[in-house]
């Protein structure tokens, strides 16, 4: 199903009934990524996954600033009204996790229970999101000039996903060739609009969250292990879930733990 929200149109997924659970992916992601856990989740939960702007069947404009956190978050907001949905369970991963955050933050009225794989709350300091936004940049010009496959190659390799290695073959390419359908334009303006360090900050406000929060993190991802632990001190109702055998993206290197990780934290969280 597609949807039409700020002149964007946005491929939603919906399966089974029950309360809401949005599922949001990371970077180069796109709602497949979830489909291995729809038939557990789909059993007690109205499952609505979302491919992103500039990923997967979701438009890719050309303005930077249409991919900004705010107007990404209006986008979900316009999307859970088009659905009916007042209230949502919310799991995002890495960038998905940075924007369930952003809305949890801006609209606490609409998120009940909130999870986070291997994110964050951005950098704490201007210094740090300059830094930043100019590595994304150059990034982004990279996406652009080299195409697309040129980037996941390199994509790949980044220290963050080593651990990815030791997946079986079948897992690597599926993930691989999602990554390959993405558009050039959508993930470079992706980093440019709401990257790490073009998005606000939280980490100010997390303390004000009251709503129940699980962080969820690979054993073997040392930087945003540190990250978690750091925001689960600022965070009035946090559990926080460390899997073994897992990096940074833990659903898909360790999914069945992670399946049953997400389904206990929300069948305990009343
Ligand atoms: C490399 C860093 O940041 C990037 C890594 C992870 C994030 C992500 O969503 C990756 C998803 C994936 O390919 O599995 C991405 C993001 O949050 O946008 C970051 O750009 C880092 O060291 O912070």
């Amino acid at each position: 199903m597609d949807w039409k929200v700020g002149g964007v149109k946005y491929r939603v997924e919906e399966q089974g009934s029950g309360p809401p659970l949005l599922l949001l992916h990371g970077f180069t992601g796109g709602a497949v990524n979830w489909e291995p856990f729809v038939p557990a989740w789909s059993l007690r939960f109205r499952v609505i996954r979302v491919d992103l702007i500039g990923h997967g069947e979701t438009d890719s404009p050309g303005d930077p600033a249409r991919y900004s956190m705010e107007s990404v978050v209006a986008d979900l907001v316009g999307i859970l009204d088009s659905l009916g949905v007042k209230k949502t369970d919310l799991l995002g991963y890495s960038m998905g996790g940075r924007l369930a955050l952003s809305l949890a933050t801006t609209h606490p009225e609409r998120v009940q229970r909130l999870m986070l794989e291997s994110s964050s709350p951005g950098l704490k300091t201007r210094e740090e999101r300059e830094e930043r936004i100019r590595r994304d940049e150059a990034l982004a010009d990279r996406i652009e000039t080299d195409g697309i496959r040129a980037f996941v190659d390199a994509w790949e390799q980044i220290p963050l996903f080593a651990s990815q290695r030791f997946l079986p073959e079948e897992v690597r390419r599926k993930l691989r060739e999602q990554r390959l359908a993405n558009h050039p334009r959508g993930l470079a303006n992706s980093l440019r609009g709401m990257g790490t360090g073009a998005q606000p900050s939280w980490w100010a406000s997390l303390d004000r969250l009251t709503l129940p929060v699980l962080l969820i993190k690979g054993e073997w991802d040392a930087k945003f292990c540190r990250i978690a632990e750091e925001m689960k001190d600022k965070l009035a109702d946090a559990r926080m879930e460390t899997v073994k055998g897992a990096g940074h993206a833990v659903h898909v290197e360790q999914p069945r733990r992670f399946e049953r990780i997400v389904l206990d934290f929300l069948t305990s969280k009343i």
